[in-house]
């Protein structure tokens, strides 16, 4: 379906159709004032280069500086601003201490507008084109299993008794300790569905559990526990998992390229931390800078006839035709 809506309220007919597509779009989070702009910035030219047919919405804190909201609208990507959201108080020592803003994600529930998104961290690179993730079966929660070997992790006893998830079989789970860990997902990519209960069940539920040292990717893994379904690691390869679990890992295979790892962070690699002097490492670094600086990939707007300076902004058209009751589902340009 032709993505520009403007062309397509011309033709009463085809709107019609378009207001009963699902719609479905990728969405990031982006905090600060700082340089994961880049990141994100990277993610958009990544999922056009691999021609997804959906919108990247880039949730923004009220932090992000006019400037970089600028340079996102103009690679295409619809922003929106979002309030922040703060665990309730506590002293409790997040694993990163930044982890603790990394909760205001929790608004993504609230674009219902979107019948199912898919969540990508800002350091994140899509690869391969993933789109058929969207059309997962309804009700579950789709993310790709962490890694518990990281000094990340030293806090917890799965660590200090030397058990993964990756290799249950490698260090038991000991009896004596009782169940073992349910499985738990990383959450920097995951694919959901925005609805406002789920939204004011996670807000409302957040008020009254103590944070813990992985913030928001703990509390999500505690509300999806019974709904969450493992997808395979080539959707969210979590780069720990080379070092720490190389028999798990084809990487020729792998989609979803996550730079979580310490040092890892493309736009700051300085190839000094542990880990960062690998090949494959390298490589998946260049990868990332070979796709931020293609011009190629940058963002065209379509021309439309009263051509303006700014990046046709749908929502103001959209927020007017959903109060007519016209468009359920209206899709904004793609990534494309
Ligand atoms: O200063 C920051 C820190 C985090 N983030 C966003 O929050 C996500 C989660 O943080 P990060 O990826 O650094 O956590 P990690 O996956 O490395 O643990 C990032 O990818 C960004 O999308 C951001 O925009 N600005
Ligand atoms: O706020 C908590 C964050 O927790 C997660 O990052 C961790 C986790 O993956 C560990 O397993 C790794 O060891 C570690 O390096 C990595 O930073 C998510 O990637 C991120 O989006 C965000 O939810
Ligand atoms: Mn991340």
């Amino acid at each position: 379906m032709a993505p520009e809506l403007v062309q397509t309220i011309a033709k009463p007919v085809e709107f019609a159709k378009l207001a009963t597509l699902p719609s479905r779009a990728y969405v990031t989070f982006l905090a600060g004032n700082g340089d994961y702009v880049k990141g994100v910035v990277g993610l958009a030219k990544g999922l056009r280069k691999v021609k997804t047919a959906y919108p990247l919405v880039v949730a923004v804190l009220p932090d992000v500086p006019e400037e970089h909201r600028r340079i996102l609208k103009n690679q295409g990507c619809v922003v929106r601003e979002i309030e922040p959201v703060y665990p309730p108080e506590n002293h409790t020592q997040f694993a990163m201490a930044y982890y603790v803003i990394n909760y205001s994600k929790l608004r993504i529930w609230e674009f219902a507008e979107y019948s199912k998104m898919i969540y990508l961290d800002g350091d994140i690179q899509v690869n391969d084109n993933i789109d058929h993730l969207f059309d997962l079966p309804d009700g579950y929660f789709y993310a790709v299993m962490d890694c518990f070997c990281e000094k990340t992790w030293s806090h917890t006893p799965q660590y200090k008794i030397g058990y993964c998830q990756q290799c249950p079989d490698k260090v038991k789970w000991p009896a004596e300790m009782g169940e073992p860990p349910a499985l738990y997902f990383n959450a920097g990519m995951f694919v959901f569905e925005p609805n406002l209960t789920a939204y004011d069940n996670l807000l409302r539920t957040l008020k009254v559990t103590p944070p813990t040292p992985f913030a928001e990717q703990d509390f999500l893994n505690m509300f999806f526990k019974d709904i969450y379904k493992p997808i395979p690691n080539i959707y969210n390869l979590v780069l720990a998992m080379l070092w720490r679990h190389p028999e798990n890992v084809e990487l020729y295979k792998v989609k979803v390229v996550h730079y979580c790892a310490a040092g890892s962070k493309p736009w700051r690699y300085t190839g000094k931390e542990e880990n960062m002097q690998r090949e494959d490492i390298k490589m998946l670094v260049q990868k990332w800078w070979d796709i931020y600086n293609d011009e190629s990939l940058d963002y065209k707007r379509p021309v439309v006839a009263e051509d303006d300076a700014e990046p046709r902004n749908l929502w103001p058209l959209i927020a007017a035709l959903s109060e007519a009751g016209a468009a359920q589902y209206v899709t904004a340009p793609s990534a494309a």
